[in-house]
């Protein structure tokens, strides 16, 4: 979803004014200031939280409404940071997290390299399904996926139909600095472990590209993509409102 940011504002600003319980679109009274809104899309009085890595109210709110009772899912290869954004924006969201492997884990009271070692893929993609399957009855949760998960057509069926989908996206380079720093990845222990994630990222990319928002896992601060993440679904839920009142 390309937009230009003056589209962008328009629409955030007539998102807030529906999230609000107004109309989506600027009337004379809130032209006029007499409204709670003081034009700039905060209410009167309150002091925007907006610094380099924090989201505004306006941001926050509109991130979790576009969620509505669906679980955010994050999808994305090895690295991309699934697990460490998806925690921080249940944190900043105050929707539950849960990591599909962290799950897997304690079901299964085995590590992920154990799980690998002692029964195979296949039977971890098989838990590894059963698991997000369950996971996505409820909501609104934040999941967030292991690499091969979405790959999976049952898998990815269910994501599709009960969730909101994210794709975090990272070129190899910042991959493969991220996953070099641990052990933990079976999938990676192989004679040339950047060659396999390079072989993974070019089978994968076409598939996680069906995610429903791409945010680009850049070489930055955690919380800077975290935030990247609230603008994609505040802009989503923004164009979703005003797609609703044409
Ligand atoms: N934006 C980022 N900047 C720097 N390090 C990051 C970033 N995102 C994730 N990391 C780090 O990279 C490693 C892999 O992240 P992780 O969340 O485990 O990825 P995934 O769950 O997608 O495999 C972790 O050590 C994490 O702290
Ligand atoms: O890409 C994959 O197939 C895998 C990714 C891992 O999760 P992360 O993507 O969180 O590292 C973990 O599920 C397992 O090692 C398999
Ligand atoms: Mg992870």
């Amino acid at each position: 979803m390309l937009l230009c940011l003056s589209n962008r504002r328009s629409a955030r600003r007539a998102a807030a004014r529906q999230l609000d319980g107004g109309s989506p679109f600027p009337d004379r009274k809130a032209r006029s200031g007499k409204s709670g809104w003081n034009g700039k899309g905060k209410r009167r009085g309150q002091v925007a939280r907006t610094t380099a890595s924090h989201a505004t109210d306006e941001e926050i709110a509109l991130a979790r409404a576009a969620l509505g009772k669906r679980n955010l899912v994050f999808v994305g290869l090895m690295g991309a940071g699934k697990s460490a954004i998806g925690r921080l924006i249940g944190q900043w969201l105050g929707v539950p997290f849960i990591d599909s492997d962290t799950e897997i884990e304690r079901v299964s009271r085995m590590t992920i390299s154990d799980l690998f070692a002692n029964y195979g893929e296949e039977e971890f993609r098989a838990l590894e399904t059963r698991v997000l399957e369950r996971l996505m009855k409820g909501g609104p949760r934040v999941v967030s996926t292991g690499g091969g998960a979405f790959m999976n057509e049952i898998t990815r069926d269910v994501i599709k139909r009960k969730g909101l989908s994210v794709w975090l996206k990272a070129d190899l380079d910042v991959l493969w600095d991220r996953v070099s720093r641990r052990d933990t990845r079976p999938l990676l222990k192989t004679e040339h472990p950047k060659q396999t994630l390079k072989a993974l990222l070019d089978k994968r990319y076409p598939v996680y590209a069906e995610a429903e928002i791409t945010v680009i896992s850049r070489e930055a601060p955690k919380e800077a993509v975290a935030l990247d993440v609230i603008r994609a679904l505040a802009d989503h839920q923004a164009m979703h409102i005003q797609e609703a009142h044409k």
